[in-house]
């Protein structure tokens, strides 16, 4: 069989505990033989929205999954510059990992909006998707996807939606708790939180 590589991009403004557990149970359930956290240079979606500094997101990412074997952090998204589009980080990982099934991770709001993003039939092309379910989102729509996804590609999709206890974490959440002066203790590995506050961040 071939080895699977699992893809977990976001902003990671900053990483946080669901992201976390998102890896851990789509290594487990989807048999991933590695999961790679790829933090995105400029997303997309947030092109108007000020984020913390790449190199910093970068940072934290890299503090959140040391000592985790199956994780790793790829900067490939952070040495290309332009907007951060899954299309271009999929054929760049095709060439990397040429032996590799690649399944792209995606939190269930994502995967309904993915015929909005940059190149999709590209995307789908070179990667399954996988979906969790976040605790915002109840069910899961798939018509949208009908007209972008063969039915095996949707079958695949539906048949390994990653099961996850509903963290009720988002970074939003982090970066009002840190400029209103409140405890990120236990929402983030404590790393991360040491990092945060060394550093300032979020403090508005
Ligand atoms: N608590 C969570 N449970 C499950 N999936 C999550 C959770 N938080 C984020 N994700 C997923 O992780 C990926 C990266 O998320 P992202 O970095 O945008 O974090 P976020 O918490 O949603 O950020 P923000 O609040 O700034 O929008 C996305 O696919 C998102 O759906
Ligand atoms: O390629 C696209 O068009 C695209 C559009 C929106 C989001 N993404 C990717 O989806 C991931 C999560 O994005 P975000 O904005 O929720 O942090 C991150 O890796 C983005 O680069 C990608």
């Amino acid at each position: 069989m071939r080895q699977r590589l699992g893809i977990l991009g976001g902003s990671f403004d900053p990483i946080h505990l669901g992201h976390l557990i998102l890896g851990e149970r789509a290594v487990e359930s989807l048999s991933l033989d590695r999961l790679l956290f790829v933090p995105a240079s400029i997303p997309p979606h947030k092109q108007d929205e000020h984020l913390s500094a790449a190199d910093q997101r970068l940072e934290l990412v890299q503090l959140a999954v040391a000592g985790n074997p199956n994780f790793e952090v790829s900067d490939i998204e952070m040495k290309r510059g332009g907007p951060s589009y899954t299309a271009d980080t999929l054929e760049a990982l095709t060439e990397d990992f040429p032996k590799h099934e690649l399944v792209l991770i995606l939190g269930a709001d994502m995967v309904m909006n993915l015929p909005t993003w940059h190149r999709p039939e590209q995307i789908v092309r070179l990667a399954r998707i996988a979906a969790a379910r976040r605790p915002d989102t109840t069910r899961i729509d798939f018509s949208s996807l009908e007209g972008l996804f063969s039915p095996d590609q949707l079958d695949w999709t539906a048949s390994n939606l990653i099961e996850m206890p509903a963290i009720g974490i988002s970074s939003t959440e982090i970066r009002e708790r840190c400029a209103a002066g409140r405890s990120i203790r236990y929402l983030v590995p404590a790393p991360v939180d040491s990092y945060i506050r060394a550093h300032e961040l979020y403090r508005g």
